[in-house]
């Protein structure tokens, strides 16, 4: 691959390592924390930013992906910065068109329909000339971070991705994307391979560009079953985390990846045996089974339930304490079990991130 000899060497040195470490299940002094969505309307300063700018516009400027990334960790302790960006460039690297309706989400004006559609995606996509803008949000932040934590990349999984490619957006059911599953097994096949090879290219382009870990978002784990989960989903997980995974290691780099299936407990067990380091838990998991099912092979991530932000900021304390106990401080990256929704309260989520810090250091010199 090309772009992994273009590693960029001179990028400050990391001064926070709390988060690589947990990643890998060694001993830090707290237990590291960073927020899914971090970067969000929830924040004044974010949405001032982004008020007349059209969302993917936003995602093709690499000094506004750069501000807003950096916005949250002026505010919070964070642990580790999450590129801002948004899953859906994939498709539009494929040739799709996504546009971001403001009151409805992200919409597809022309959906994929039947199998036939499959052949106006594009079946070659050139990463660095689609997604370069990514690389350079990528590389800008990380050199901006200035070493205060590592910076994390990203993706959409394939179900997911191929999910809104077929809804053409935000759906309560799937329905028109399970159609396929159930109706076209092949085609869906080959779209989620389609999918799967273009993901692998574009982590690899994220890490050449600075990404210190990569998360893979399996945002619709929750409308599969486990039978449709272990055809359609888990497979193309495996396949990204080994592909990748065996390019860095023949360029000698080591960058954990974390594997997010929000509402796929059913599937826990064979997330930990993924090839990722690190397991994503949303908050319909109890911590301590979770630490039972996965038995120490991987570090776990999560899941306070979002909602508890709104709770009065002792009880977010409380929370935090149960939840630290329930997982141990060890192999242990505290979240919320998804993101940020845009009315809570940014003073809340400080609470969270204090109440993560103070408990852990206590709880490690017990
Ligand atoms: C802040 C934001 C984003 N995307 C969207 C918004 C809100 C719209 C706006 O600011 O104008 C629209 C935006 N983009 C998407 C949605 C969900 C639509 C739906 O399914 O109904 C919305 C509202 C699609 C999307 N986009 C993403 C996911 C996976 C995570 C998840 O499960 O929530 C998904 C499903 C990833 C994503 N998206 C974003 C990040 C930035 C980094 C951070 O976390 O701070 C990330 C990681 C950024």
């Amino acid at each position: 691959l090309i772009f992994l000899d273009h590693i960029p060497k001179d990028f400050p040195k990391l001064k926070n390592d709390a988060f690589l470490r947990a990643c890998h299940g060694q001993e830090t002094n707290h237990v590291p924390v960073w927020c899914m969505r971090q970067a969000g309307r929830y924040l004044p300063e974010f949405r001032e930013f982004r008020a007349g700018k059209d969302f993917f516009e936003t995602c093709r400027s690499p000094a506004a992906c750069c501000e807003l990334t950096l916005q949250p960790l002026r505010r919070f302790p964070f642990d580790a910065a999450i590129i801002f960006s948004d899953i859906l460039v994939i498709p539009q690297a494929m040739g799709m068109d996504v546009q971001m309706v403001a009151g409805k989400g992200p919409t597809f004006p022309e959906p994929l329909k039947e199998p036939e559609d499959l052949l106006l995606l594009q079946p070659k996509v050139d990463v660095n000339k689609e997604l370069g803008y990514v690389f350079k949000a990528i590389t800008l932040t990380r050199h901006k971070l200035d070493g205060k934590v590592p910076l994390i990349g990203f993706t959409g999984a394939p179900w997911t991705l191929m999910a809104y490619m077929i809804e053409g957006g935000g759906s309560t059911t799937h329905s028109k994307a399970k159609r396929w599953l159930y109706r076209h097994p092949e085609a869906s096949h080959k779209l989620l391979k389609m999918l799967t090879d273009v993901i692998v290219e574009y982590l690899l382009g994220q890490v050449a560009a600075g990404a210190q870990a990569l998360q893979v978002f399996e945002s619709h784990a929750g409308c599969l079953g486990p039978v449709e989960f272990q055809e359609f989903s888990l497979p193309y997980l495996r396949d990204i985390a080994r592909k990748v995974k065996d390019q860095l290691k023949e360029s000698g780099q080591d960058v954990p990846m974390i594997v997010f299936a929000k509402d796929g407990h059913y599937g826990l067990e064979d997330l930990s045996q993924s090839h990722y380091e690190v397991v994503g838990l949303d908050w319909t998991i109890d911590p301590r089974s979770a630490r039972e099912r996965t038995g120490g092979k991987v570090s776990l991530q999560g899941n306070m339930d979002p909602c508890a932000l709104y709770a009065p900021k002792e009880r977010i304390s409380e929370i935090v304490k149960k939840m630290l106990e329930g997982f141990g401080t060890r192999g242990y990256i505290a979240n919320l079990g998804h993101g940020l929704y845009p009315d809570m309260d940014p003073e809340n989520v400080g609470a969270f991130v204090e109440a993560v810090h103070t408990h852990s250091r206590h709880l490690n010199l017990k």
